[in-house]
């Protein structure tokens, strides 16, 4: 069998996380999990750990460490025989800590795209509440505008990807991801990329990607098996 292969994207809002991770696990067959997908789902639905989140996600700030990892790690769990991607989880270094208890990553990509290409990518972003499906109308307009691909229910922009919310979260992104990516650069897994353009990022990324999946050391036991 394959060795599972377990992958982190990491960057601040708005830097393609969501977009490139969709163009992973469609290229690579990896199952993708988004934190800021799943707190928000939780809210939508009104569950306990729904009403717990809501106000931090609404006001942009993190979600404690404990909480994050109580709804994150279970998932991981139920993948036990899958290869993943994480999107928007391990932020501090507290969670990537947790993680590593349980699971040794094999690789994390890290976006770094400039602070004006965020803020217009922002002011941009339309979502798709239920399913999570991101537009952008410049980038990837919808077909109808204003309404989901796939429902045609309305598509909503999140406060926090407003103007007045967005410098306050860059800022903070950078602090608490810094110990993060030298954790992850001092264990040799971490992959910079830097950029405007996500089209021009995703061809190294899927390299990248072809190179390390590939050369897992137990898939090349399996192409010696007769
Ligand atoms: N103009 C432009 N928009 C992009 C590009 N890449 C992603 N986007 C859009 O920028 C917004 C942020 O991307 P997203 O993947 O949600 O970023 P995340 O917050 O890091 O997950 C979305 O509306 C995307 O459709 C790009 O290369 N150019
Ligand atoms: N790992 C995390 N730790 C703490 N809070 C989180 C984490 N992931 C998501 N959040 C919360 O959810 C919000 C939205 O996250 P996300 O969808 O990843 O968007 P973005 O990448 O645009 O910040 C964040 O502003 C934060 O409040």
């Amino acid at each position: 069998m394959a060795k599972l292969f377990r992958a982190a994207i990491m960057g601040p809002p708005g830097s393609g996380k969501g977009t490139i991770s969709k163009r992973i696990a469609q290229s690579f067959g990896l199952q993708y999990l988004s934190s800021g997908h799943f707190l928000r789902e939780g809210i939508a639905a009104k569950t306990e750990a729904g009403l717990l989140v809501k106000t931090y996600v609404e006001r942009s700030m993190l979600v404690p460490d404990h909480v994050m990892t109580r709804l994150m790690l279970p998932r991981l769990e139920q993948l036990s025989g899958h290869s993943w991607l994480l999107d928007g989880f391990p932020r501090t270094l507290g969670q990537a800590l947790a993680l590593n208890n349980l699971y040794q990553l094999d690789l994390v990509i890290s976006l770094n795209i400039p602070y004006e290409t965020l803020k217009e990518r922002l002011s941009d972003r339309w979502i798709h509440p239920a399913s999570g499906r991101v537009y952008n109308m410049g980038f990837n307009p919808p077909q109808v505008q204003g309404k989901d691909d796939i429902t045609g229910e309305p598509l909503i922009q999140h406060d926090d990807d407003k103007p007045e919310a967005l410098m306050a979260r860059l800022r903070h992104y950078k602090d608490v991801a810094k110990p993060v990516i030298d954790l992850y650069k001092s264990q040799g897994i971490l992959h910079s990329f830097s950029g405007t353009e996500t089209d021009r990022i995703w061809p190294y990324i899927n390299s990248l990607l072809s190179t390390k999946m590939h050369t897992q050391p137990s898939d090349t036991c399996q192409a010696q098996t007769p």
